[in-house]
């Protein structure tokens, strides 16, 4: 991706835990050195915690195959869940991530606004209420888990499908950026 014309360029940055922890938690990270309750090692397998993923409700936890076409390195639109974490996980290739915390007003905040190349072996698990776009790094297309809230994809198709408001999300114009790579 290259910047392509005079709109602010947000570089796109590797995917680490602190850079992303403003926005949410990285998924893959290394299996732990300390001794942990919610690790395992054997010769056949090892499994570990990542997360302990909320979406702010009794129940309702989604897993989503979600396919994504957008390769254009320009921005004019965030989104936020307004109760529910939501994790993506690359499973085809690569995506890039545009995070934004928000102002007190709930708007994003795009000066500490940062973007993530997410490869497949990575993920990421945002807060409810991060702003974020999402881009394939290459086209077609980039096949993704995504966990989310059921409720708030019904919502969500709700509104994109049928015009109807949402009620869990929000999704808002913002100033052209465009994501530039750095590597
Ligand atoms: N399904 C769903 O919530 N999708 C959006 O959040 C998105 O960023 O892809």
């Amino acid at each position: 991706m290259t910047g392509t014309s005079a709109a602010r360029t947000i570089p796109v940055q590797p995917l680490t835990e602190d850079a992303f922890a403003p926005f949410g938690w990285m998924l893959g990270r290394p299996f732990p050195k300390d001794p942990d309750p919610s690790a395992y090692t054997h010769p056949a397998t090892d499994f570990w915690s990542q997360h302990l993923f909320r979406t702010g409700a009794q129940d309702g936890t989604e897993i989503l195959w979600v396919n994504y076409r957008n390769s254009e390195p320009g921005v004019t639109h965030l989104e936020k869940h307004l109760f529910t974490e939501q994790a993506i996980v690359p499973l085809t290739g690569s995506v890039i991530q545009l995070m934004a915390t928000s102002h007190a007003d709930g708007s994003p905040d795009m000066a500490g606004a940062a973007a993530f190349l997410i490869a497949p072996g990575q993920g990421i698990c945002m807060r409810p209420g991060a702003w974020h776009a999402t881009r394939a790094l290459r086209s077609p297309e980039v096949r993704c888990l995504m966990l989310t809230r059921a409720s708030t994809t019904r919502d969500l198709v709700a509104h994109l499908a049928a015009g109807q408001p949402a009620r869990e999300s929000a999704i808002v114009e913002i100033p052209r950026c465009e994501l530039v790579a750095t590597s």
